[in-house]
């Protein structure tokens, strides 16, 4: 039996395995590797645990104080999960004392710090990276003007694109409640002008300080909270002027405040704050999920 912690941020949620050295995990992995199809079975929703991404955390290196391996519930393999990320770096910051804690993905280091609200609910601002606007970035299949998109489906057309780590489309629509989402959202997700495919985003905007946004995100479908795609919808939105350079992003599952940094120290980056929060902690036979 293997330890998992149940987490979520703003009801995207997660299984989150210790793969670190010493772990259980760690000493087991040979034998029970964490395959695309395992962790797609574990995030199973009625077979399995069920979650909108699995999580893996590796050991930390040179600067990093741990690594976070991403995969959603189809087995692929993300760059970026921006509420995985502040739930990680709240489990390193709980074991070492520190507050601030630098994750790794395969999309580049974040460090996130703890900001202590005084009422026990601490949030934590997570430094996401520079958002990427070439096409060649996002990526797209050919080169395209990434503020405006020539796709649509339904009532939805002419979105804006850029990378988080991760590739992401917004859409802006006078009206987020009548779309038709899981019908327009797989054909998006797939669309042949994403060759990695996308997450989409819808955004309306409510004033240029606050705006709502729903995800239907590559590989797990309509989550209640996506941050990598708030931090998308922020900056895709201040690049159509719809929005300042910090806004506050209400998704379903809660709000998250995203700043897009332009000037000083990590000018271009985008800041994320919003909380995590531990569900359940349990045990799983690994073994009894296909490798
Ligand atoms: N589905 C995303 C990964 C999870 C992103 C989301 N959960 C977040 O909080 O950023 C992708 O394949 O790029």
């Amino acid at each position: 039996m293997v330890p998992f912690r149940k987490m979520h941020g703003l009801g995207n949620d997660f299984v989150v395995l210790d793969a670190r050295k010493g772990s259980v995990l760690d000493a087991r992995r040979a034998a029970l590797p964490i395959t695309p199809a395992r962790a797609a079975a574990i995030a199973d929703r009625r077979r399995g645990i069920g979650c909108d991404q699995f999580i893996v955390m590796e050991p930390g290196t040179d600067g990093a104080d741990v690594f976070m391996r991403i995969r959603n519930p189809d087995g692929s393999e993300s760059g970026a999960c921006g509420n995985a990320t502040r739930c990680i770096a709240s489990l390193v910051a709980e074991e070492t004392g520190r507050d601030r804690v630098v994750v790794r993905t395969i999309a580049g280091d974040l460090p996130v710090e703890r900001l202590p609200n005084g009422e026990g609910m601490d949030l934590w601002r997570a430094d996401m990276g520079p958002a990427r606007l070439g096409w060649r970035d996002v990526p797209l299949a050919r080169e395209v003007d990434t503020l405006h998109l020539p796709i649509g489906r339904g009532p939805v057309a002419d979105p804006a694109a850029c990378s988080m780590g991760n590739p992401h489309a917004t859409f802006f629509v006078p009206e987020l409640d009548a779309l038709p989402l899981a019908e327009i959202g797989p054909a998006l997700e797939h669309d042949p002008i994403f060759p990695e495919r996308a997450n989409i985003g819808f955004v309306q905007v409510l004033t240029p300080e606050y705006i709502r946004l729903m995800v239907w995100e590559r590989g797990a479908g309509l989550t209640l909270a996506c941050g990598s795609g708030a931090c998308a919808a922020l900056v895709n939105a201040a690049r159509r002027g719809l929005t300042g350079r910090r806004a506050t992003v209400s998704l379903p599952g809660g709000d998250l405040v995203i700043e897009w940094r332009e000037d000083g120290p990590g000018a271009g980056h985008v800041l994320m704050t919003g909380p995590v929060a531990t569900a359940f902690t349990g045990e799983i036979d690994l073994g009894a999920y296909p490798a």
